[in-house]
């Protein structure tokens, strides 16, 4: 296996990580307890990673080894196979989970060594596009306004038919008000912004642009979904103290104000899945049936831009 491909073979498998860390937590749906679902998830997607035929090394997972029993960055799994770095979030949107709300998802990319970028758990700026634009069309350096109209045009709306979205926070005010006189209109989320960026991607969500302020980790996995299923990004990291900095710089990262594109967050070809928790604009949330339960997950492979969705019945165990 070259050092810049994944084995095909590995695809399915993926999908039985995320699968299992949504069935892991699905019981916590709307308990309101964040914690209780976020670690059944993680240890429903480290056990089932635990069984794939990988040298496995998580980049981007539940935090540094201090902070994280399971799944911390530099976390060794799998049974042995090819070397393959990992990005995930087993319970992305722990509070939608928590609240019964929507889109909350079990997420995962996987890439040959060093194909996805060490992100630190600080804030990045974000902007993104679904695919068919021409390149460039998108600028994180440029104000809102041109990246709206750059958008619209491209699009061939108008400014009142751009729908943005937009994570629900103090620190979007001015950015939320801004679309607002310009005429968009702003689908704002509570929590969840890898959807929020993959719904630029999906005619049915109605989503023209995403921009704002959200989980760097969370860009990364967003930036491989969109290398896979097609589409734009830009992302440059935020700091709000030393300590940050002196995170990032632990990683590797020395250009602190760098603009990454998407292929730099992730370089080489990429493997993303996703299972829906919680019902959400891409995917059916996990689902109680009679004598089991359904899930729905979402497989790409950007060698091949193929896109798969999952659907599978797993039976109440005896
Ligand atoms: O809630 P904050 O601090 O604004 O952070 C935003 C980040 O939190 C999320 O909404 C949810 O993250 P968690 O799953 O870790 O709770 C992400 O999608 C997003 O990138």
């Amino acid at each position: 296996m070259s050092s810049t491909h994944l084995g095909r073979d590995l695809v399915i498998e993926f999908a039985r990580v995320t699968e299992a860390a949504a069935l892991s937590c699905a019981g916590l749906i709307g308990r309101g307890d964040e914690k209780a679902a976020d670690a059944a998830a993680v240890e429903g997607m480290r056990n089932s990673l635990n069984t794939l035929p990988i040298n496995g090394t998580v980049v981007i997972g539940e935090g540094e080894r201090d902070e994280a029993p399971m799944l911390f960055i530099g976390e060794e799994v799998g049974s042995g196979g090819a070397d393959v770095d990992l990005a995930m979030d087993p319970l992305e949107g722990t509070t939608i989970c928590a609240k019964g709300q929507p889109n909350a998802l079990a997420v995962i990319a996987a890439a040959p060594k060093g194909g996805l970028l060490n992100a630190p758990d600080v804030y990045m700026d974000k902007i993104a596009v679904g695919g068919g634009l021409p390149e460039g069309v998108i600028d994180l350096d440029k104000s809102v306004e041109e990246n709206v109209r750059s958008v619209a045009k491209a699009k061939g709306k108008t400014i009142d038919q751009m729908i943005v979205c937009v994570l629900d926070r103090p620190r979007h005010v001015d950015k939320i008000k801004e679309l607002r006189s310009l005429g968009c209109g702003v689908k704002l989320i509570g929590d969840g912004d890898v959807a929020g960026v993959i719904d630029t991607t999906n005619e049915e969500a109605g989503v023209d642009l995403y921009i704002g302020a959200g989980g760097a980790p969370e860009g990364v996995l967003a930036a491989a979904a969109l290398r896979c299923i097609g589409g734009q990004f830009q992302g440059r990291l935020l700091f709000r103290n030393d300590d940050e900095r002196a995170r990032a710089r632990k990683w590797g990262i020395k250009d602190l104000d760098r603009k990454y594109t998407l292929t730099e967050l992730a370089s080489k070809e990429v493997i993303f899945a996703a299972t829906g928790v919680t019902d959400g604009s891409l995917l059916e949330g996990v689902r109680r049936k009679p004598g089991g339960f359904t899930t729905e997950t979402i497989i790409m492979r950007s060698e091949t831009k193929t896109v798969r969705w999952i659907k599978a019945f797993h039976p109440d165990e005896d």
